[in-house]
């Protein structure tokens, strides 16, 4: 493992978010070193999107820490420093501006970098974000006329936006053809092998996602249940019973 790769950037301790009386995320331990990309998979209900919304800030988490790079404790602190601090998100169902062109997208994702962050090497510009997306010849078009497919591409430009270092992606693949998805994982890879960024991916598709990450966070019922590669979660007794085989067999 390169030093790059030891860089501890994200740690949850025992996060967990209780709503009333329902516990959507249990005492989960993670940890996320610069230059992963992890996918997390689990059940409907398991408490993936709960648990993307307590490592961005989008909810309180009821108890646990959550510490990002250098140490700092940003648990129960609001969202915006979340991005100040390089963590960027897309939400399950993308949230464009319909009316605004795409460059306009971009741009409003980049108001929430951090004011100290540096731009990421050959991401510094709406037109290169665009580009990279291969939504450059749309810069001018507004969101509202470009495909739902484009429009998670469109999501993930507002996120590079904010200079991150952590892309947290909710279901960018949901919808897509095999081949759209196929091309959305090339582009993930790049964004990590070319331009630095680590990724965390949650998928409900679990074949998918496990073709194109390298580790694996498996959730129920709000607890994680393993961790590992995806050849090694695949054989976890546990991670099969949670499924009950079923969509665990196009991969074994
Ligand atoms: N704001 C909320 N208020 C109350 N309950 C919630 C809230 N958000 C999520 N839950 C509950 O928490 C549990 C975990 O939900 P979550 O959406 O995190 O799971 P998930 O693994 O992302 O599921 P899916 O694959 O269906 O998206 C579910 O029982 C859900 O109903």
């Amino acid at each position: 493992m390169s030093n790059r790769q030891q860089q501890l950037l994200l740690e949850a301790r025992e996060l967990t978010v209780r709503f009333g009386g329902l516990t959507a995320v249990d005492a989960v331990s993670a940890t996320l070193h610069a230059g992963e990309i992890v996918g997390i998979i689990g059940p409907n209900g398991a408490g993936k999107t709960t648990f993307f919304n307590a490592i961005s800030g989008v909810v309180m988490p009821t108890s646990g820490t959550l510490l990002v790079e250098n140490g700092i404790d940003l648990t129960r602190r609001g969202p915006h420093l979340y991005a100040a601090h390089g963590i960027a998100r897309t939400f399950q169902t993308p949230r464009v501006m319909a009316d605004m062109t795409l460059e306009d997208n971009v741009r409003f994702g980049m108001q929430f970098a951090g004011r100290h962050r540096e731009p990421i090497s050959g991401l510094g510009s709406t037109g290169e974000i665009l580009d990279m997306l291969g939504l450059g010849g749309l810069a001018r078009n507004v969101a509202a006329d470009i495909t739902p497919s484009q429009q998670r591409l469109l999501e993930i430009g507002m996120a590079l936006g904010t200079r991150p270092r952590v892309l947290l992606l909710d279901e960018v693949a949901a919808g897509l053809t095999e081949a759209e998805v196929d091309a959305m994982a090339r582009r993930i890879r790049r964004l990590r092998d070319e331009h630095g960024l680590t990724v965390v991916w949650i998928e409900h598709a679990v074949a998918t996602l496990l073709k194109y990450v390298e580790r694996v966070l498996v959730l129920h019922q709000g607890r994680k249940i393993a961790d590992g590669t995806p050849a090694e979660v695949v054989r976890n007794a546990e991670v099969v019973e949670a499924y009950l085989g079923d969509e665990m067999e196009a991969t074994a």
